[in-house]
């Protein structure tokens, strides 16, 4: 039978990569996405911006909504400091058994929990089933009709804290124009725009960083 992309890039970090080490993962990936097959991984120019934002804001626990092939996911958790804890949400089971088999490629297994279902089924159990008090950090990169409505579950939750920060992929292309809207005009967010590219391409693009201000 035919494979699906993302076996294919993840056959690609298995020919390419080093197991262990998670810069050649993310390396292999953007490698495989720019001269094979494009791939919607966050990819490595707006990587930098995430990796940048993960490191300044240093984050115990952070959630990541939408996994897909664990790319965003190995340079989030390659960052984290010890005993820090990143929760990664994917819905597809196809695309959950690629992102653990490239996160364990990575070595990176006992930062993250991967976590099989719904966005909004799983965050009103963050507390009670995974032991989360608050995010420190988001990283919004699942549907883009989503954002919005999971933002206000995640308050209503009570899952953000003064100086939780949320990071959203794709502002501008494919765009979350309600999201914008309502991160950049809510007196409870101070929002910061980072102007950047459509993942191997040269569209615009862009990261939104949003402060949760309780
Ligand atoms: C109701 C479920 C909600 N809750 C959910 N709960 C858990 N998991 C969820 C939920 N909703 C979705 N997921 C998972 O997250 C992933 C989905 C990711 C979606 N990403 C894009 O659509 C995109 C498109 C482009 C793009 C740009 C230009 C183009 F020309 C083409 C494509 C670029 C980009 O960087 C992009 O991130 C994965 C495929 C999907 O199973
Ligand atoms: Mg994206």
């Amino acid at each position: 039978t035919q494979s699906t992309r993302p076996q294919r890039l993840l056959s690609a970090v298995q020919k390419n990569a080093t197991r262990g080490d998670p810069c050649s993962v993310v390396k292999a990936i953007d490698q495989f996405c720019r001269s094979k097959e494009w791939a919607m991984n966050v990819g490595d120019e707006k990587g930098c911006i995430l990796d940048s934002v993960v490191s300044e804001v240093n984050p115990t626990t952070v959630l990541e909504l939408g996994t897909y092939c664990g790319y965003s996911t190995v340079r989030i958790a390659n960052l984290l400091p010890p005993h820090a804890k990143l929760i990664t949400l994917e819905f597809n089971p196809d695309f959950a058994a690629i992102a653990r088999q490239v996160i364990a490629w990575s070595g990176l297994e006992e930062k993250v929990q991967l976590v099989e279902g719904a966005s909004g089924d799983l965050i009103p159990k963050m507390k009670e089933d995974f032991g989360v008090k608050t995010f420190d950090l988001v990283f919004l990169d699942h549907w883009k009709d989503r954002y919005l409505p999971d933002t206000k579950l995640m308050e209503a939750c009570g899952l953000l804290r003064k100086g939780s920060i949320l990071l959203a992929d794709n502002v501008i292309c494919p765009g979350t124009p309600d999201y914008l809207e309502y991160v950049r005009s809510s007196p409870r967010y101070e929002s910061q725009y980072f102007k950047s590219h459509l993942e191997y391409t040269k569209v615009e693009d862009g990261l939104e960083k949003s402060v949760f201000l309780g």
